[in-house]
């Protein structure tokens, strides 16, 4: 069902901004389907920020032009602003204050006054399971209940499109694996739109349908994270086969499957790359029961997002994170 601005909440066309000497963005262009959570992924310095802060209003490009819930970042920026919520990495709270007076104050600033706002605060607060603290100061907040309280502020006026850059950074698993849930069904039940910036490549493929990994200001992937990870050669079969087993029998008839590439063998393991790891397993279960080869186990790798990662930008995440281009 399209939203209100069309499918697309963010479309962003050939940005294009310098700082100097230093080409921040060189030509980026990417759409957000509406209702999506999409995550911007790169190295430091690969443009990130200052995407962010074109499609926020917060900075202007050098050419190029963004629409965000289908108004334009430079002609209508006070639209925009009304149609968003931002939740940067430095938390806006005032800390000695309690998390019902800021929420309040956030509503503020959107111009919400009365029973409108402080019924919206109160929503909000039992949403993100913060009723019970609601009336302590944020300074007695936990890391997680801190965070969540960042991603109510940018909710308080309702918008259809939310920026959040990096959600979980610093959140104990726990913490983390609400944050995740809350913002799924953000996504899910209110079609609210979600752009997610993260280092971590985790939080990328559980959360985001769709990815953009960007390089030097420009995008060099992109897809859902499934497709990325396709791109490579497909799934690893791995099969352990019981002491009595034929190697070579085995391994013959691993090879001789149609859609097996790369049949390598160590020990009694046949390692396989197959194109899709879920239908191959009981084909080459099949195979090998034909031959009378017994087998211990079989299990299926799917290749990770770090390889995906490392094949666009020649880089692995974990360094490329130390890395300042
Ligand atoms: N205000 C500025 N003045 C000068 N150079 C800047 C400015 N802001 C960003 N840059 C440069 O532009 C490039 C892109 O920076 P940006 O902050 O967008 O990257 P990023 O992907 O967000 O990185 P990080 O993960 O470190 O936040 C970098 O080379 C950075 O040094």
């Amino acid at each position: 069902m399209p939203g209100p601005f069309g499918e697309s909440a963010i479309k962003a066309d050939t940005l294009v901004k310098t700082y100097g000497e230093v080409t921040a963005l060189a030509g980026l262009s990417f759409t957000v389907p509406a209702g999506s959570v999409f995550g911007l992924l790169g190295p430091n310095g690969a443009g990130k920020s200052t995407t962010m802060k074109i499609l926020t209003t917060l900075s202007r490009p050098d050419s190029g032009t963004a629409t965000v819930a289908g108004h334009d970042v430079l002609r209508e920026p006070n639209e925009v602003r009304r149609a968003i919520g931002v939740v940067t990495q430095r938390s806006g709270t005032d800390p000695q204050a309690t998390g019902r007076e800021n929420l309040l104050l956030a509503g503020r600033i959107h111009g919400m006054r009365g029973t409108a706002a402080r019924s919206r605060v109160d929503e909000l607060l039992e949403r993100f399971d913060l009723t019970s603290a609601a009336d302590r100061v944020v300074r007695t907040y936990s890391g997680g209940m801190q965070r969540k309280l960042d991603v109510a502020m940018g909710l308080v006026h309702g918008p259809v499109v939310l920026f959040l850059d990096e959600p979980t950074t610093g959140l104990d698993p726990q913490a983390r694996a609400d944050m995740w849930a809350e913002i799924a069904r953000l996504s899910a039940q209110e079609r609210l739109t979600v752009l997610l910036t993260t280092h971590y490549l985790e939080e990328a493929d559980h959360l985001a349908e769709r990815l953009l990994i960007v390089d030097r200001g420009t995008a060099v992937a992109s897809g859902t994270p499934d497709q990325l990870k396709s791109e490579l050669r497909g799934d690893a079969v791995v099969i352990d086969l019981a002491p009595e087993a034929d190697l070579g029998l085995a391994e013959r008839a691993v090879e001789a499957m149609s859609g097996t590439h790369e049949v390598t063998v160590e020990g009694r393991t046949i390692r396989s790359r197959v194109d899709n790891g879920a239908s191959a397993v009981p084909a080459v279960l099949a195979v090998l029961e034909r031959e009378a080869v017994p087998v211990a186990a079989v299990t299926v790798a799917r290749p990770a997002l770090d390889d995906v990662y490392l094949r666009h930008t020649g880089r692995s995440f974990a360094i490329a994170g130390e890395v300042r281009v």
